[in-house]
């Protein structure tokens, strides 16, 4: 792999996922790495580089004004998850990656969830504080989360419009309503009628959202698919995803999409709705809880499956 800023010694890498949403994780625990966004687009490629739809650099929060910033708050927040999406842009928040960067921080001896510790680190959103639950999912609480149109956007169920391609007979272009959620980073949620129009949904490119935010946007197609009871007595609601993500294209999951997914349509249903949601997604499951302070918890798995080095020369 070439890339005609960087200096010419292999670059260790790890390679992990979350529900295959993958990451190429960098280990830059001295701060000594200019992660230019031709770097990060070089080893995001699938075909000539490591591949993966982002890249995630663990680095003191301390070495980055963003880092710092969360610092004056909160002091524990020693590592910061420097998240980057594949084409180079940088993203406020990966809820897949928080995940991932745990137990890649574990991996590292950087951090330890023995005796139940918790660990707090540094975004770009925040801080986040991440538990490891008995089954070795990881539980994130992922902050605030807000509804950008208000309770007008909530009363009227949607706030923008969203056309998607492949749902419609060619030359067609059926605008549909969508609900715009804030995880940290920007989403646009979509309910499609049914399974077979989410299989359908060509995300080859991106949806065409109105108005299309500044910073642009995510976009969550959702089909809602009822209520269940947990083996606990607990009601559990769940819905199917897709996803286009920003700076990426389809992604087989997206943590915070799937938070913003279960927002919309718990807002949906109204009052009485579960505050505990599976969100399935092409690349496995999540869980998403409303928590008593108004902040919402994204939990799942994080899988570490590869370590190399990539040659500079
Ligand atoms: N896959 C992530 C979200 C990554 C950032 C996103 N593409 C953006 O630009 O906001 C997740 O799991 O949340």
């Amino acid at each position: 792999m070439t890339s005609g800023t960087v200096p010419t010694t292999p670059l260790p890498f790890a390679k992990g996922h979350g529900t295959e949403n993958d990451f190429v994780l960098l280990d830059d625990r001295e701060a000594r790495l200019d992660l230019t966004p031709e770097l990060v687009r070089a080893l995001a490629d699938r075909r000539a580089g490591v591949g993966g739809d982002g890249v995630i650099r663990v680095v003191p929060s301390s070495a980055l004004a963003e880092g710092r910033a969360v610092l004056a708050h909160e002091p524990a927040a020693h590592w910061f998850m420097d998240y980057r999406n594949a084409d180079g842009s940088v993203a406020q928040m990966c809820g897949n990656g928080v995940r991932v960067f745990a137990a890649y921080l574990e991996e590292l001896g950087l951090a330890t969830f023995a005796d139940g510790r918790e660990l707090v680190l540094g975004t770009r959103a925040g801080a986040r504080r991440v538990r490891k639950e008995d089954s070795g999912w990881y539980a994130v609480d992922m902050g605030v989360w807000s509804f950008p149109g208000g309770d007008a956007a909530v009363r009227d169920g949607f706030d923008a419009e969203v056309t998607v391609s492949g749902l419609e007979p060619a030359g067609t272009q059926v605008p549909r309503p969508a609900l715009s959620v804030d995880l940290g980073n920007p989403h646009t949620v979509v309910a499609l009628a049914s399974l077979d129009d989410l299989d359908r949904a060509d995300l080859h490119t991106a949806p065409d959202v109105l108005p299309l935010p500044a910073e642009g946007t995510n976009v969550e197609l959702v089909v809602p698919l009822g209520e269940e009871t947990s083996v606990d007595g607990t009601v559990v609601g769940r819905v199917r995803m897709r996803v286009h993500e920003r700076g990426v294209g389809e992604t087989r999951s997206c943590g915070t999409g799937a938070c913003a997914a279960a927002l919309a349509v718990r807002a949906w249903a109204g009052a009485g709705a579960p505050d505990v949601w599976l969100v399935d997604v092409p690349g496995g499951t999540v869980r998403v809880t409303l928590l008593e302070d108004g902040h919402v918890e994204l939990a799942g798995p994080a899988v570490l499956v590869a370590d190399g080095a990539v040659r500079r020369d």
